[in-house]
This record gives C-alpha cells, structure tokens and sequence, in this order.
C-alpha cells in the first residue's frame, strides 16, 4: 500500500503525522520541507492513495497543471467553495478524476490538536463506500472515523462553517456577549442547511461531525484561522494586513464571495453569509449586526 499526501501546510502536515502511525505516508508540497517522507511530486504521484491538503481557491489550478488520472484513489481534505465559478470540489474532482475514486475528510479537526495525537472523529464521504471504508481504515486509533454517502452535504458543512466563525469571531471581537454567539451559531447552522439542502444534502449531515460538529468547534476557538480573522475585523484592522499577518490560508474569506454569488443565483436566504461578504468589502461591522437583527 503506498500512500502520499499533497500539500505540506498545516493540516497535510498534521494528517500525514496521523497516517504515519500505521503506514510509511509520503508528503509532498512545492517546497521542498525537511519533514520525514517527503518525497517530490513525481514520486507522490506514483502513489496508489493520494490526499489532497491544498487551498480549495489552487485546486482546480494544481490538477490542470500537475495531475494525470492513473488509478489513484484521492482523500480531498480542502474545505471550501472555489471563489469565482462558485464550484464544489467534488465538480472540480470530477473533471480529473472517476467518481469511485474519489472521497472528502470532514469533521472537527484542528490541525494542531491532531498533530499533538489528541482524539477527534472524522468521516470519509463517498458515493463509493468501499472507497470510503478502505481511507477510514488508515486512520489511527486516536481519530475515530465514520462514513457517509452526502458528498454535498459534508461539503457544503466543511466549507460554511468557516465563514461562520468569520461571523463568530466578528461577535467575540464586538464583544456582543455569549447570547448573541450562541443565537449566530444556531441561525449559522439553520442558514447552512438550507443553503446545502438546495444543492441536495442529507439532513442528518447538518446534526453530525461534518456539521454541527465542525461549526461548533470553529466558531468558538482561536485555534481558527477564520475565527481569527472575524476577531480582527471587528477590531478594525484591514483584510489585507489580516491576512498577511495570518501566513495561512482562512478559507471563509473565499467562501463567503462565492456563498453571496450562490445565494443570488438560486435565490437562498443566507442573511448571515451575506452580511460577512458585504463586511470582507468593507462594511462596518457594526452595521451588520443592526442588519441582521432588524433582518
Ligand atoms: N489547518 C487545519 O486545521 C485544517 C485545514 N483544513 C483545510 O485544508 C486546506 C489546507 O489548509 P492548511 O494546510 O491548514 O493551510 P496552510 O495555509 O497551512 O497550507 C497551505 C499549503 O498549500 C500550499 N499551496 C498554496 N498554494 C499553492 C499552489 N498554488 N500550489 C501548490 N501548493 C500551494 C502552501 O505552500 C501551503 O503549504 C484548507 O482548505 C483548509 O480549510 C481542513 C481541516 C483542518
Ligand atoms: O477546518 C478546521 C477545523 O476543522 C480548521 O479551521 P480554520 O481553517 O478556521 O483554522
């Protein structure tokens, strides 16, 4: 069995510690890092299991340039939606590769808690289950995996709950108190139902690891980047210096341009997604949360 991960931030880092404890796991990313097992691009390739950890916004732009489908069996670990075309990763996948080949990881999982071996739960999502049962199967003993057949739906979870803590950590930096973070979270999650519904998710996904599990975990920590960006801008900084001063990647930010987009195409009332798009260009804050409330 040969393995590999491509992408050597946070989390390819964090997940080929967290493979490694039953399998020799290659990393690859396009600098070379001295990390155990890091192998070139070339060689990864070769691998029979692939799992991706890059920004959702490079995929698309990775897979044109560097991937040619040869059997592979793929984990994707990236959680968002492609800024711009308003795609999924699991569209985007499906121009490179077979769909019983591919599969997504959700679920609450700080990279650097699961680099330190603390317990999590995970699932693999898959229409293959066989595909999906094979990856839960390399995970180690502290991280308990489950599968599911809701492609969309443990996406669409993975890829809202960033820019809900975006929101969380905008309500923690206004100091709203923790009523007002509770009642966002619980409308958060209510809104990313609706809005994965319409593109065909399973309900009990929103109840779940993928959904509530994540959104919790997310919106109420600092270990967050997106959290941390929300913290921030209700600070006043500017996104941009936010950004520079984080040096990794804070998925909502992307996400929340192409939620508003979405939302106005299909018609979805997604009022918390909105307001965060509207404040990453530039509206106050302050301003949303009367919005929101008078909404
Ligand atoms: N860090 C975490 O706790 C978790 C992250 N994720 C998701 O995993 C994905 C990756 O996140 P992190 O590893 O944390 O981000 P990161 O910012 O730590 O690392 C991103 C990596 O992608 C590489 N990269 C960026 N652009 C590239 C390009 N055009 N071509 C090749 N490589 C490129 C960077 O060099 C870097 O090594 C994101 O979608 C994130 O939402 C999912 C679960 C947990
Ligand atoms: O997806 C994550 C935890 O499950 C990581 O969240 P952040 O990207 O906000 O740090």
């Amino acid at each position: 069995m040969s393995i590999a991960v491509i992408g050597a931030g946070k989390w390819g880092q964090a997940l080929q510690f967290a493979l490694s404890r039953n399998f020799t796991c290659k990393i690859t990313s396009r600098q070379q890092k001295s990390i155990e097992n890091f192998v070139n691009l070339e060689e990864a390739l070769t691998c029979q299991y692939l799992i991706f950890a890059l920004p959702a916004q490079v995929v698309r732009g990775w897979l044109e340039t560097h991937f040619s489908f040869s059997g592979q069996k793929i984990l994707v670990a990236a959680k968002g939606i492609e800024q711009g075309s308003g795609a999924f990763l699991n569209e985007i996948f499906a121009n490179f590769v077979p769909e019983d080949h591919l599969s997504f990881l959700s679920g609450p999982s700080f990279a650097s808690e699961v680099i330190q071996g603390l317990p999590t739960a995970l699932v693999i999502n898959s229409t293959n289950d066989i595909l999906a049962k094979e990856f839960a199967s390399f995970f180690p003993s502290f991280i308990k995996t489950y599968t599911s057949k809701d492609v969309i739906g443990a996406e669409v979870c993975g890829a809202y709950k960033n820019v809900l803590a975006i929101a969380s950590g905008i309500c923690d930096g206004l100091r709203l108190g923790n009523n007002a973070r509770a009642s966002l979270i619980a409308r958060g999650l209510v809104e990313m139902r609706r809005f994965g519904k319409y593109f065909g998710a399973q309900d009990e996904t929103f109840l779940g690891l993928s959904g509530a599990g994540d959104l919790f975990l997310t919106a109420s920590s600092t270990l967050s980047r997106n959290y941390r960006v929300g913290l921030f801008l209700a600070e006043g900084k500017k996104l941009e210096d936010i950004l520079i001063a984080l040096g990794e990647v804070a998925e909502g930010v992307f996400t929340s341009a192409a939620i508003f987009e979405l939302s106005l195409k299909h018609t979805i009332y997604t009022p918390i997604a909105h307001e965060i798009a509207l404040i990453l260009k530039g509206k106050e804050p302050r301003i949303s949360v009367k919005d929101l409330l008078a909404d």
